[in-house]
């Protein structure tokens, strides 16, 4: 509105000085140029300062987290064994989250994993399946007795080390918008080459699905083009790819076709027979189809 106002002010203005000879022609053109310049220039600022208030507002809140001091645990500098065998130990283990202290989740849990085992844990929704991998991650400590990881305290280990030396795929993992390749070497420490990606993603039974895209391990993807079932396998390639002691995978309660049940069965299997890929394996499983690839099941029931 102001823009197209301004017209008449230069226009009125030049014609009375050029009648006057206080100017010429070319001048009041190079006059009403600028000021055309000058009006748009401070119409488009006026305009874009609502969203620089509020990049300004965003920008302050990243400098706020940014100057956050790291949670203690990350400070501690625990053990690091050379490595990681895969035996876990819950020995007594109660639990309940700081939110609710009222509603126990686990009493006095005895588990025991064995290297290399594929275990399957199975029982009703929020009988504590998830929580038993929040423990072991150290996302939370126990409020009683002990997790112990190849017989060394949980809270003894470096908590960096032991998170790099599990692979945890959740129900529904997310995809980076960028290529198949980089999504799969995403967060892989170690240099890695074109052959480890493709054994990773054939271990993980989603090699030819990949190689049917347009531009095979080229093609750009993101969470929205691909289905859960493809997605969950190209997270478990990227967990392999960086080749965990303790593979963790939380099976989809939905959205898991036929297809990919099938998929997922198969890669269980190579995960528990293949021989460079020797792993202790924890499957929260929701399909009885998943569950019989199992070395031994674990039922979840009242904690
Ligand atoms: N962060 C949290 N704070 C408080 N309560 C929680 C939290 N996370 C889970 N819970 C509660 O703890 C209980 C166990 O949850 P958990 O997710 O471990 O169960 P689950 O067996 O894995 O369930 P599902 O099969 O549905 O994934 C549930 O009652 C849930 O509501």
């Amino acid at each position: 509105m102001e823009y197209e106002f301004s017209h008449p002010l230069p226009f009125d203005t030049g014609g009375i000085c050029i009648m006057n000879s206080h100017a010429s022609p070319e001048q009041l053109t190079k006059y009403i140029l600028y000021c055309e310049w000058l009006v748009y220039a401070t119409w488009r600022v006026v305009d874009n300062s609502s969203s620089l208030k509020q990049s300004i507002g965003a920008c302050e809140k990243v400098f706020q987290l940014m100057d956050l001091v790291p949670a203690e645990q990350f400070h501690s500098k625990g053990v690091k064994p050379q490595r990681l065998m895969g035996n876990i130990q819950f020995v007594n283990v109660s639990f309940h989250y700081p939110s609710r202290i009222t509603v126990p989740i686990l009493d006095h849990l005895n588990l025991s994993i064995q290297a290399n085992e594929v275990v399957a844990i199975v029982g009703l929704s929020g009988t504590g399946k998830s929580t038993l991998v929040n423990l072991m991650l150290r996302l939370y400590q126990p409020v009683t007795g002990q997790i112990y990881v190849d017989g060394i305290p949980l809270e003894e280990l470096d908590i960096r080390w032991l998170r790099e030396n599990i692979g945890f795929i959740g129900q529904d993992p997310d995809l980076f918008n960028m290529d198949v390749k980089s999504n799969i070497k995403y967060g892989c420490p170690r240099d890695v080459k074109e052959e480890d990606i493709e054994w990773a993603a054939k271990q993980a039974y989603v090699h030819e699905f990949i190689s049917s895209l347009p531009h095979g391990y080229q093609t750009m993807v993101d969470n929205d083009l691909l289905s859960g079932g493809q997605k969950q396998r190209i997270a478990i390639a990227r967990a392999i790819l960086r080749d965990p002691a303790i593979l963790v995978l939380d099976e989809a309660t939905s959205a898991l076709d036929a297809e990919s049940e099938h998929y997922l069965k198969e890669v269980l299997h190579a995960l528990r027979n293949g021989s460079r890929s020797k792993r202790t394996v924890i499957l929260i499983a929701h399909r009885l189809s998943t569950v019989k690839t199992a070395d031994r099941i674990v039922v979840m029931d009242g904690g």
